[in-house]
């Protein structure tokens, strides 16, 4: 397994190795040693699997509010997502900033979003399939979110008309409005 910095350096993009031979392929997709020689420690206590069956469907911008914070490993066993981290650390040098990466059943990649980050993700085809670890469990009491088209943060979602949005994601705060409960 391989592992990358973004331009936001504690967002990691993570290239597992595929094993193939003529009955298909292996690979180790989850190795706690492999993130602790980079610095990551926590513990995922939760596996979440989504499945999205169109293109279009925009999930986010989402994160849990201390003491639920979550970090997230996302990846895609069918189809394809472009998948989107936001730094909402209050004294980060790239708060507000954003990053995005595709990650596909194809391309076989994942993306590290620690705490302190709003994340979701665009389908870019049908029938798309989402698994992803968390570092601590689901909390609605602290399920907080940004405007998917803040343009302060402006990302730039690859998108072909309107988004599928859950009425949840049709009126999230922009960031200017939401309370900054993390700090670099
Ligand atoms: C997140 C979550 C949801 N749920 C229930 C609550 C609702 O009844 C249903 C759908 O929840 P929601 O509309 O919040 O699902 P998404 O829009 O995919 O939310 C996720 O989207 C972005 C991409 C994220 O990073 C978060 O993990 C999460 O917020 O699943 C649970 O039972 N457990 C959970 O951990």
């Amino acid at each position: 397994m391989t592992i990358t910095p973004t331009e936001i350096p504690d967002v990691l993009i993570l290239s597992p190795k595929k094993h193939g031979d003529a009955r298909g392929f292996f690979s180790e997709v989850y190795k706690e040693s492999v993130l602790a020689e980079h610095g990551f420690t926590e513990a995922f206590i939760q596996d979440n699997h989504a499945y999205s069956a169109e293109a279009g469907v925009l999930r986010g911008l989402h994160y849990q509010s201390p003491p639920f914070a979550q970090d997230k490993l996302v990846r895609v066993v069918r189809g394809s997502i472009y998948d989107v981290a936001v730094d909402i650390r209050k004294g980060s040098a790239t708060f507000g900033k954003w990053v995005g990466v595709e990650l596909s059943a194809d391309n076989w990649q994942q993306l590290l979003v620690p705490k302190g980050f709003a994340h979701g993700y665009l389908t870019l085809e049908p029938d798309t399939e989402v698994l992803y670890k968390v570092t601590n469990r689901y909390a609605p009491e602290c399920d907080k979110g940004v405007l998917w088209n803040d343009a302060e943060i402006g990302v730039d979602w690859p998108l072909k008309g309107e988004p599928i949005l859950s009425a949840k994601d049709e009126v999230q705060p922009l960031l200017s409005e939401i309370e900054l409960e993390f700090t670099l």
